[in-house]
């Protein structure tokens, strides 16, 4: 059973957000928020942006308007050094993963650890250690490189990294693509038993039906360049739009519902 968001503290909210390039606008006056604890879905066609929409928050991309408040203050009112402070109680993993190929996993988790905590090499990789072990990672991992691992054990490092530096927010963009079903269903426990575990909020830009129905606490829904509604999966899944119907009341999404009833 997902565990409901603990309360309603808002930790991060966006209002009246604009994006666009050139003449193409992505976003007009979208509004979201993200609640302390709660892992929030968001999802939406092709091009809806979502990835933007992350961007934004986590400061890779600079807004045409609107605000952006985290943990209670405005990201657009503070100077670059302050920004930085925030954005280091951030977790970002990347659809990518990420991860330095020259580096074993072992450095490419301290290496935040190094540059931002400003620990010494060998406390940052005993560290790193401890949390390659707390994504499931066995121990001889750590000294393995990249292009050694699975495409799964590579996900599972880029969320150790993550995580070193305890983000109180994290941000998921893709996690579960290009893994197969198993190793999908596998990580989307990781992530609710980290949530549950260590207490941060979870940003998720997903395709995947399986991970929203086994993960998430809300679900937004993307489209005609704002949140066309954000709220429980039964809410969301109710809510007469044309898109909605085809992603959760299509083949895939009677499947999702079904696997996620059974769960
Ligand atoms: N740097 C950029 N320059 C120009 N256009 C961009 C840039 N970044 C994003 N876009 C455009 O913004 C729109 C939204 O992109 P975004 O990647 O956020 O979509 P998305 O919802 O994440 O899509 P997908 O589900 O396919 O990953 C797209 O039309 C994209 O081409």
């Amino acid at each position: 059973m997902k565990e409901k968001a603990a309360h309603r503290d808002v930790v991060i909210s966006v209002r009246g957000l604009c994006n666009r390039f050139g003449r193409h606008e992505v976003h007009t006056d979208l509004n979201l928020d993200l609640y302390h604890r709660e892992i929030l879905g968001v999802v939406g066609g092709s091009g809806t942006g979502k990835s933007v929409l992350l961007r934004s928050i986590v400061g890779l991309h600079a807004p045409d308007s609107g605000t952006i408040e985290v943990f209670g203050e405005q990201l657009q009112a503070l100077s670059q050094q302050q920004r930085s402070r925030i954005e280091r109680r951030f977790g970002v993993l990347f659809q990518s993963g990420a991860l330095f190929s020259s580096l074993t996993l072992q450095e490419n988790v301290a290496l935040p650890l190094i540059e931002h905590a400003k620990l010494s090499r060998i406390d940052a990789e005993h560290l790193a250690r401890v949390k390659l072990a707390l994504v499931g990672l066995p121990a001889n991992a750590a000294e393995k490189y990249p292009a050694q691992l699975s495409g799964g054990m590579v996900k599972r490092a880029s969320l150790a990294r993550a995580l070193a530096l305890d983000p109180e927010v994290l941000f998921l963009d893709e996690p579960t693509a290009g893994l197969d079903p198993i190793g999908a269903a596998a990580f989307d426990r990781l992530i609710v038993t980290l949530r549950d575990a260590l207490g941060f909020s979870v940003f998720l830009v997903t395709h995947d039906l399986d991970t929203l129905y086994s993960t998430c606490d809300r679900v937004a829904v993307l489209a005609s360049r704002s949140v066309l509604v954000a709220d429980r999966l039964a809410v969301v899944e109710a809510t007469d739009d044309p898109w909605i119907r085809d992603y959760f009341h299509g083949p895939r999404g009677r499947t999702a519902t079904t696997r996620g009833e059974a769960r």
